[in-house]
């Protein structure tokens, strides 16, 4: 979907980006990680051309981004960023309608987007549709720089820390939803993150970036697993490398099956890291887990937080 061929950027002949060779395959989950001035956002931003690049081609299905003008690869690419960009003295109807108004979308169509989207966001439709960005709280305007992203159901998400400015209770939903809506969509997304925690739980595929060169990539086992260099060893935290592993794991992938136990039941979606709280907690070496409709569906046993978690080993 999206290919960096030996990509290089300068800024005032020094280098931002070098020989910089990346494969986005379409529906994946791509998250950019690095040290302060890596070149993650000079990445993301050369996807869509907001920062052309120097050297080197990049190709989006197929075709090299400059054949596409910067309007169509914008509209074809969703874009959220930290500092949101929402425009001041647009409401946020307005605001999460400005690619569908582009592509004179109907007016009805455009009402219920934005209605379908608040409400993906948590936010309550009729209460912020009129309100204008300095009437939002840092958080909600980050919520309607998402929904403005996905208003035209875009082939390609990029998003630069688009949670950095939440709460930790509000990053966790938001990133749920990021996670369902790429599951929903099948979507291509690219996240560029500091948060090591953030790039293990989203990513299908984390890129670690460091001076402007790729250290390492692949899927989040892989790098906490397999660390190509003592550098990456280090990045992922190497005290904290077998919580984070708990971390990719969850209660009901590791529950036996068709075992019952009175008690209050863990969500099936709890990962295991949280459950090690909870053994913990409880001082208790068993947890019934219970599915979405409240049935238990079997025990999560403390021994087994060690078994390896999916695609690991
Ligand atoms: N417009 C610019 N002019 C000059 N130098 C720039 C410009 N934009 C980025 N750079 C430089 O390019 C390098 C990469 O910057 P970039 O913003 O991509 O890093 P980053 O990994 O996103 O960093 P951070 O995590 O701190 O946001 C840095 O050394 C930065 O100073």
């Amino acid at each position: 979907m999206i290919e960096f061929k030996q990509v290089g950027k300068y800024f005032n002949g020094k280098p931002a980006i070098e020989h910089l060779d990346l494969n986005i395959a379409k529906g994946e989950f791509t998250v950019l990680i690095g040290t302060s001035g890596s070149g993650k956002s000079t990445t993301l931003k050369m996807i869509n051309r907001l920062i052309e690049h120097d050297q080197g081609k990049i190709l989006f299905a197929g075709e090299e981004i400059h054949n596409f003008k910067p309007e169509e690869l914008r509209r074809r690419m969703g874009y959220a960023i930290q500092s949101i960009g929402l425009f001041p003295h647009w409401t946020v109807e307005k605001n999460i309608a400005t690619v569908p108004q582009l592509l004179k979308w109907p007016r009805a169509k455009i009402r219920d987007r934005v209605t379908e989207l608040l409400e993906l966001l948590h936010l309550d439709a009729e209460q912020f549709r009129h309100r204008f960005p300095h009437q939002l709280s840092g958080g909600q305007q980050q919520r309607v720089g998402v929904a403005r992203a996905l208003a035209a159901n875009p082939d390609v998400l990029l998003m630069d820390e688009p949670f950095g400015a939440l709460d930790p209770v509000t990053r966790a939903s938001m990133q749920a939803e990021i996670v369902r809506i790429h599951r929903l969509s099948g979507r291509t997304l690219v996240l560029v993150t500091h948060d090591i925690d953030e790039a293990l739980t989203l990513a299908d595929r984390i890129i670690l970036l460091d001076n402007g060169k790729v250290v390492q990539q692949g899927t989040p086992q892989q790098m906490l697993l397999q660390p190509a260099t003592p550098f990456v060893r280090a990045f992922f935290g190497q005290d904290d490398i077998g919580i984070r592993l708990l971390g990719l794991g969850t209660a009901g992938s590791h529950a036996r099956p068709g075992e019952q136990l009175p008690g209050i039941a863990v969500a099936a979606s709890l990962s295991l890291r949280e459950a090690l709280s909870i053994f913990i907690a409880r001082q208790a070496e068993q947890l019934p887990v219970a599915g979405e409709d409240g049935k238990v569906v079997g025990v999560l046993h403390f021994r087994d937080l060690i078994k390896p978690v999916k695609g690991e080993g």
